[in-house]
């Protein structure tokens, strides 16, 4: 396909702890949508704003009954596939790993280490094997809109930084939050993998919006993590974070060219099991999310 091609993005927001809907959208209805890999954390916000379509999901389900490992996230990214999103902005509340990023900061994570292990991480598997590109794992150009939104409503917000992803879901020993910090990891969670791996097989382009709740367990000067201090500190930033998606929207929302972060044809080259090796079975489950390439192999 051409460069020339141009894309009406519908925006797609997961809310993290402390943020299960959205306000201010037109025409918002709550739907289900059905997925091959079974059901999403809840249903989904379908709504618009200043005429751009967007599609919210709170990622533990509303009232937050869902620990991160037993998120469906291959359902929650295969339902926002299905329902036309073609850039995520994901908001999530997180640890710090340094002293200049406390509680209040919003960090755009640029790059993760994933060290969770009791999740499906892939769509494709045997029948239909892909590996796609994850060294740059989110969209700068979605970075660029989001920093300048940022920068406009004065809010703190970093530029960059190393999201650790852990299992969960107890908190971190200290010598755990340690090794992470002498990684160069700059915050801590325990979702954003594999959502954001399977963003990209989904050829979704996807940012993080980490919002800073604590100093996890490494600092003399400060408390443990605790759920408590977390949603506190959710509850002072909801306002802000709530402005800060409302202020992408429109922006993010503007017909644009394919991402220069390649995300919008990471299948292009990534698919190695031969077409008479490939399952129908699985092939019939990837509808959505590879259908743009398979349907032409
Ligand atoms: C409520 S504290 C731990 C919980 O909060 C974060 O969730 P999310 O990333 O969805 O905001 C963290 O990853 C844990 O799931
Ligand atoms: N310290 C922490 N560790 C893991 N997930 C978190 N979410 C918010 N704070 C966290």
């Amino acid at each position: 396909m051409s460069k020339s091609v141009q894309i009406e993005p519908v925006i797609g927001l997961i809310g993290g702890s402390g943020l299960y809907d959205i306000d201010g959208l037109e025409d918002k209805e709550w739907r289900r949508v059905e997925t091959p890999w079974g059901e999403p954390s809840d249903e989904l916000l379908f709504g618009r704003l200043k005429g751009v379509r967007c599609v919210f999901l709170p990622r533990h389900g509303r009232g937050h009954p869902i620990p991160p490992s037993e998120l469906n996230f291959r359902a929650n990214i295969d339902a926002l596939k299905r329902s036309g999103v073609t850039d995520i902005v994901s908001l999530s509340a997180v640890g710090s790993l340094r002293d200049d990023l406390p509680p209040g900061t919003f960090v755009l994570v640029d790059q993760f280490i994933d060290r969770s292990f009791a999740r499906k991480k892939s769509f494709f598997g045997r029948g239909c094997v892909a590996h796609v590109g994850m060294a740059e794992p989110t969209s700068a150009r979605m970075g660029d809109v989001i920093m300048a939104e940022a920068a406009n409503m004065e809010l703190n917000m970093q530029r960059g930084g190393t999201y650790l992803v852990m299992e969960g879901p107890q908190f971190s020993t200290r010598a755990e939050s340690e090794l992470y910090r002498q990684w160069g990891c700059s915050v801590i969670g325990m979702t954003n993998m594999p959502e954001a791996k399977l963003a990209r097989e989904a050829e979704i382009c996807y940012a993080s919006i980490a919002m800073v709740t604590d100093y996890d367990c490494w600092h003399d000067e400060h408390d443990n993590v605790t759920v408590e201090a977390v949603v506190a500190v959710m509850k002072r930033n909801a306002e802000r974070a709530r402005a800060l998606v409302k202020a992408v929207i429109p922006p993010l929302g503007k017909k644009r060219g394919l991402c220069p972060s390649g995300a919008e044809r990471a299948l292009d080259h990534a698919i190695i099991t031969a077409p008479d090796a490939r399952d129908p079975a699985l092939l019939a489950k990837l509808d959505a999310v590879a259908g743009r390439v398979l349907s032409h192999s």
